[in-house]
C-alpha cells in the first residue's frame, strides 16, 4: 500500500504551475502576493496638517503666554483638496483643515481649540513647537518602498496599503478553480426526507465548504448518482471548465456498483490502497490534462483527505505554505489499524489529545467531527497509542 505523504506528494506533481495575474485591487482580497507592491509615490504624498486649525511659523509665536498673547493676520485657507496657493509671511497664518496641504513658509499648525480669533485675526495665548501637527510627505512610505512583501495572503488591510501607495492592481497568483463531484443513489440533499436506504449528503456540504475556506473557486459537479458514464461525463465537463482540479468522492473501492472507479480507470486514474484510516481506497490520475483525486464516500474519510490532499494541493495552487504539523501528547491510549497509518479527528483538552469519538476513527461518524479540534496521526507500525505518547496534530486548516 502507498503511504498518505507519498500519495500527498504524488498529487502535487501532477499539478500545473498556476501562472500569476494581474489582478484589480478589489478582485484580490485573499489571493497570495506574487511580486512585492512598491509604493508609486510617497504616502503621504506632502506635508499636511493633522489637525483642523491654523498653519504658523513657530518663530512668530515663541514667548506667547496669556500675558503676552501672539496676534497673526489670517491671510487665507488650506482645505483638504483645496490648497492655499501663496506663502506664509511674518505676522501671518493661514486657516487650515485637517488633511489640507501646509502652505508655504507655515511649519506648524496650532489646532483652532487652543486660540481665539478676532475679526481677520488669531490670538495665540501659548508657543508652538516647531512641526506641530504636521504630517510630514514620506513619513508612512517613500516612494519606491516595499509595502506589501510577495507571498502576503492579501486581507483588507493590505490592499488599503497598495491603494495609498497608488497602485491600483497587484500581481498574485489566481484562484484555483477546483470541481467537485459526489456519487451514489442513496443520496438525498440535506433536508428532504429519507426513503428506504437513503442518507442524507454530506460530502458536497463538506468539499464546497472546505474549498471555499481554502480561498479556490468552485466548480459544482452535483450528485452523479451510481453511474460510471455520468461521473465520466461530469470530469470532462469540469476539464472543458477550465478546472485546475477535480476531487470525487464514493464509489472508489471493490464494490459491485463504484462508478468513479468505472467511470475513471480507463480514462487515466489509477484506483489503489493507500495506507491510512480512513481513506484507503482512493483514485488520482490526470483526465484531459486535468488532476483527478478520488477520495472514498466515507464522510469522516473526505474530511480527513481534504487536510492531507485537497488542502495541500489547493495551498499549492495558491502559493500557500503548508502549515506545520506540531508533536503533541495523547490524552488517553487507543487502539489503532494494523498496517495503516491512524489520522484520528481528536480535540485538545489541557494541551493534550484525545479521540473526539468514543468509537475510534470509524469513517462514518460525521456528526463528532464537529467536536474536534483537529487530526493526529499515528504511524502505521504504532499497534495501539499510549497515554503521553507523542503524535504529530494539526488544526483543521478548512
Ligand atoms: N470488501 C471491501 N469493502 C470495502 C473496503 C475494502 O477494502 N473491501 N474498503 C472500505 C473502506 S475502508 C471504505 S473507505 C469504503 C469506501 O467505499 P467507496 O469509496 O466506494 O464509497 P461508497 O461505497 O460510495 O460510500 C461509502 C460510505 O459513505 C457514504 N457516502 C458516500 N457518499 C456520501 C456523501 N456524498 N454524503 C454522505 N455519505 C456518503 C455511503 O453511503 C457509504 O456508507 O469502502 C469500504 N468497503
Ligand atoms: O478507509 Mo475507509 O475510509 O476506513 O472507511
Amino acid at each position: 500500500m502507498r503511504s498518505a505523504d507519498d500519495h500527498a506528494a504524488r498529487l502535487l506533481s501532477l499539478l500545473r504551475p498556476p501562472v500569476p495575474g494581474i489582478v484589480p485591487l478589489r478582485e484580490a482580497l485573499g489571493l497570495v502576493l506574487a511580486a512585492d507592491v512598491t509604493a508609486a509615490g510617497a504616502i503621504p504624498p506632502f506635508d499636511n496638517s493633522a489637525m483642523d486649525g491654523y498653519a504658523v511659523r513657530s518663530a512668530d509665536c515663541v514667548g506667547a503666554s496669556p500675558d503676552a498673547p501672539v496676534t497673526l493676520a489670517v491671510v487665507g485657507e488650506s482645505a483638504a483638496g483645496h490648497p492655499f496657493s501663496g506663502a506664509v509671511g511674518p505676522g501671518t497664518a493661514v486657516r487650515i483643515m485637517t488633511g489640507a496641504p501646509l502652505p508655504a513658509g507655515a511649519d506648524s499648525v496650532v489646532a483652532q481649540e487652543h486660540v481665539t480669533r478676532s475679526g481677520g485675526d488669531v490670538v495665540l495665548a501659548a508657543a508652538v513647537r516647531d512641526g506641530a501637527h504636521v504630517r510630514r510627505a514620506g513619513e508612512d512610505a517613500r516612494s519606491g518602498d516595499v509595502v506589501v512583501r510577495a507571498g502576503v495572503e492579501l486581507r483588507p488591510r493590505h490592499l488599503a496599503a497598495a491603494a495609498s501607495a497608488g497602485v491600483a492592481r497587484v500581481e498574485a497568483w489566481p484562484a484555483p478553480r477546483v470541481a467537485f463531484l459526489v456519487t451514489g443513489d442513496e443520496l438525498v440533499a440535506p433536508g428532504d426526507p429519507l426513503g428506504p436506504g437513503q442518507i442524507h449528503e454530506s460530502n458536497a456540504t463538506t468539499l464546497a465548504a472546505s474549498l471555499r475556506a481554502l480561498g479556490a473557486v468552485l466548480i459544482d459537479l452535483g450528485i452523479a448518482g451510481d453511474s460510471a458514464d455520468a461521473v465520466r461525463r461530469a470530469v470532462e465537463s469540469a476539464v472543458a471548465a477550465g478546472a485546475d482540479l477535480v476531487v470525487t468522492t464514493g464509489g472508489a473501492s471493490v464494490g459491485d456498483h463504484d462508478p468513479v472507479k468505472e467511470g475513471l480507470a480507463g480514462a487515466g486514474v489509477e484506483f489503489l490502497n493507500v495506507a491510512m484510516q480512513p481513506g484507503k481506497p482512493q483514485g488520482l490520475g490526470v483526465v484531459g490534462g486535468v488532476p483527478v483525486v478520488s477520495l472514498p464516500g466515507n464522510p469522516v474519510a473526505v474530511a480527513v483527505c481534504v487536510e492531507l490532499f485537497v488542502g495541500p494541493a489547493v495551498r499549492a495552487l495558491r502559493g500557500v505554505p503548508e502549515p506545520a504539523w506540531e508533536p503533541l501528547p495523547a490524552a488517553v491510549g487507543w487502539a489503532c489499524p494494523p498496517g495503516r497509518e491512524q489520522l484520528m479527528p481528536v480535540v485538545i483538552e489541557d494541551g493534550a489529545l484525545r479521540p473526539a469519538t468514543s468509537g475510534g476513527s470509524g469513517s462514518h461518524l460525521v456528526a463528532r467531527l464537529a467536536v474536534a479540534d483537529g487530526i493526529a496521526r499515528v504511524p502505521a507500525s504504532t499497534e495501539a497509542v499510549a497515554p503521553g505518547d507523542t503524535l504529530a496534530f494539526r488544526r483543521f486548516t478548512a
